[in-house]
């Protein structure tokens, strides 16, 4: 079987932790019932292998053992640790292919979820899932999540630098207690998002997408963070860094390119994506 998992833009600015937007870049691996486990084309230890542990783990959550699998990265178009969600497009297609070669009868939900435990970043996990743009929380244990509508008249753009960022170090970045007035402003903010997507209003959305409680404490390690900054002042612009960065999310209502200095070039790749991409699963070939 093949399963297709998008990309994700978690946070948009100033929904730290609690949403994300689905990117129309994927990821397709084949799963392959065979004699022995083999990564094809892949030489470092299997246990390390997130796809791997991912699959395996489902079947160890359900008490089995797993189905020997011989794994195929078929289309790796998500960069890795560049906050685009990379490692839950690798949990997801590992869960979902253990339930389906598996035979383990969980709900695409239960997959879902049992991902997002597996991953810590459901803000990712849910949107790559369900597709578009999607908020979640956690409570007793249990996630819960709701899709917005993205007007058609808003356009993505995604800045991708060479440099990599773990996610874990940019968490650490972020002091471990914040103002409450700093708590106040996002979350006065983040109420208007989704009406914003869904309308399609670019001015709000450059009035909310302003995140005090991550966004300041990461741009110091986003590449050519000044000029991005002085972009931020032009009208036609929103801008967030997506997930942890190092990648930059634009939103506009034409295409960016004028605005973008050689300098920024020079860095960046500038590469067009839809939002509403969904993880996908062809199970012809089992
Ligand atoms: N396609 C892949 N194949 C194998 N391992 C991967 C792949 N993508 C991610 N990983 C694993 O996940 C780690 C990256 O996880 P990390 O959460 O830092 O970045 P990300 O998922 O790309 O970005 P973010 O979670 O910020 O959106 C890598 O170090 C690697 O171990
Ligand atoms: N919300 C998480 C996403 C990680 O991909 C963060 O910003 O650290």
């Amino acid at each position: 079987m093949k399963i297709s998992v998008p990309a994700t833009s978690a946070n948009l600015g100033i929904g730290f932790d609690a949403i994300g937007l689905s990117l129309s870049l994927y990821n397709t691996f084949s799963f392959t019932k065979s004699r022995n486990d083999h990564i094809v084309s892949y030489s470092g230890e299997l246990d390390d292998h997130l796809v791997y542990q991912a699959y395996k783990a489902f079947f160890t959550y359900h008490r089995r053992p797993h189905l020997p699998i011989t794994i195929e990265v078929e289309q790796q178009e998500i960069p890795i640790s560049r906050g685009l969600g990379s490692s839950a497009a690798c949990i997801l297609a590992g869960v979902f292919a253990a339930n389906t070669l598996g035979h383990l009868n969980a709900s695409f939900d239960e997959c879902v979820a049992f991902s997002a435990s597996l991953e810590g970043h459901p803000d990712n996990i849910y949107p790559a899932a369900y597709g578009g743009l999607v908020a979640t929380y956690q409570d007793n244990d249990i996630y819960y999540h709701q899709s917005f509508p993205v007007h058609s008249s808003l356009q993505f753009t995604l800045l991708i630098p060479d440099q990599h960022t773990s996610t874990s170090d940019l968490r650490n970045a972020i002091p471990t207690t914040i103002k409450h007035q700093d708590a106040v402003h996002n979350v006065a903010r983040v109420l208007h998002l989704p009406s914003a997507f869904k309308t399609g209003n670019l001015q709000t959305l450059r009035r909310i997408l302003n995140d005090k409680l991550h966004e300041p404490y990461r741009y110091p390690f986003i590449p050519k963070s000044n000029e991005i900054l002085t972009l931020k002042r032009h009208k036609e612009l929103a801008i967030v860094i997506s997930g942890s960065g190092s990648s930059l999310l634009f939103i506009s209502k034409k295409p960016i390119d004028a605005y973008l200095t050689d300098s920024i070039k020079s860095v960046y790749r500038v590469v067009p994506v839809q939002p509403e991409a969904k993880l996908t699963m062809d199970k012809k070939t089992i």
